[in-house]
């Protein structure tokens, strides 16, 4: 529908696209949706209920309405719709947490300096705060906690979608490279009853990830491992996962990581890594915005599909599959080269 609107409309609208980001990202932070779960609500009630400013959260709340995330009917009462319905913290693949994090204020202080980024192909985030994000996240608790709550929060919906893609079950020992608190890695155990774990993360992350892994009943098949990727992986492994790892880094430390996996794995042993992958062309793909991040927070990128396939030669892999989820994610295979 909207590519019928006249192109100084249509433009205007998306130069608008980082208030409906940031409208969006103040109604996560107030828990809008679950407010609304049990049934519709005037902005001056949601108002009371969370101690903001009526009129102006009424303001939020219809503009984001126009873009179909809420509704808004005659009694100027506000409902959940299908786009909103993601925001609600129990909902199964939650978006709340990553909502609150895409549009919270240390993303926005980064986005403006992507100009700086674009002139000298370095991440703007290490100008803006003076170090480099994951030491940002790891020596700033309340950073932190929202980055590690979305990748979670992430994870979760990202997590459904491999499971349900690939048959673990012929992988015996999967490492989880990268794994954070092991959202992902539990959901696999979970349903996978032969397979056992091993999560690898910085020891202060693997500390955090013991709850996650008791909660989903995989505790006693996961081991849970500290360390450095670009130094070593744990051994002994006949799959090394890796989600949302890979595009953080250049090419170079990426082949390192995928080095060390390869040298870590048993005979026939494989690698799956879970990213979008960018299409060719002008084929619109939320993995182009997703790679701008990646240019102003850390060294990585968004790669196409013959990109990945260079990096997996170079590492002394042979990719063999790309198997798309129903997410905007997708699992690269590849085996040691023969
Ligand atoms: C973008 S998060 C992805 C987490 C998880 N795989 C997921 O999809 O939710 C990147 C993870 O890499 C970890 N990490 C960053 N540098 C690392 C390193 N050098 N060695 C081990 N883990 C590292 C971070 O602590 C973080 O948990």
């Amino acid at each position: 529908m909207t590519q019928e609107l006249p192109p100084p409309v249509l433009l205007m609208q998306m130069l608008f696209g980082f208030a409906s980001s940031r409208a969006i990202g103040v109604t996560a932070e107030l828990h809008i949706a679950d407010l609304l779960k049990d049934g519709a609500k005037t902005a001056d009630e949601l108002a009371r209920q969370t101690g903001v400013h009526a009129r102006s959260l009424y303001r939020v709340l219809r503009a984001c309405a126009s873009v179909g995330v809420y509704s808004e009917d005659n009694e100027k009462k506000f409902s959940l719709t299908p786009l909103a319905e993601p925001l609600l913290s129990n909902a199964q693949g939650s978006l709340r947490a990553f909502a609150e994090m895409i549009t919270c204020d240390w993303q926005f202080q980064t986005w403006a300096e992507l100009p700086y980024s674009v002139k000298t192909g370095k991440p703007s985030f290490d100008k803006v705060h003076g170090k480099s994000s994951f030491e940002y996240f790891w020596s700033n608790e309340k950073a932190g906690k929202v980055f590690n709550d979305a990748m979670t929060s992430n994870s979760a919906f990202s997590s459904v979608a491999v499971v349900n893609a690939y048959d673990f079950s012929s992988v015996s020992k999967l490492v989880d490279v990268g794994g954070g608190h092991g959202f992902l890695l539990a959901s696999i155990l979970a349903k996978f009853g032969n397979v056992k774990g091993v999560l690898y993360d910085t020891p202060a992350i693997v500390a955090e990830a013991e709850k996650l892994l008791h909660e989903h009943g995989v505790a006693e098949r996961c081991e849970t491992v500290g360390g450095d990727f670009f130094e070593s992986v744990p051994p002994g492994g006949d799959g090394y996962i890796m989600k949302h790892i890979i595009h953080d880094w250049s090419d170079e430390q990426c082949i390192a990581i995928l080095k060390n996996c390869r040298k870590a794995m048993k005979e026939g042993g494989r690698v799956l890594v879970v990213e979008m992958v960018v299409p060719e062309g002008n084929e619109p793909s939320p993995a182009k915005f997703l790679d701008l991040q990646m240019l102003q927070f850390l060294p990585g990128c968004e790669r196409t599909e013959k990109e990945y396939e260079a990096l997996f030669d170079e590492a002394g892999l042979s990719l063999t599959r790309i198997i798309p989820t129903m997410s905007p994610f997708s699992i690269i295979e590849g085996f040691t080269k023969q």
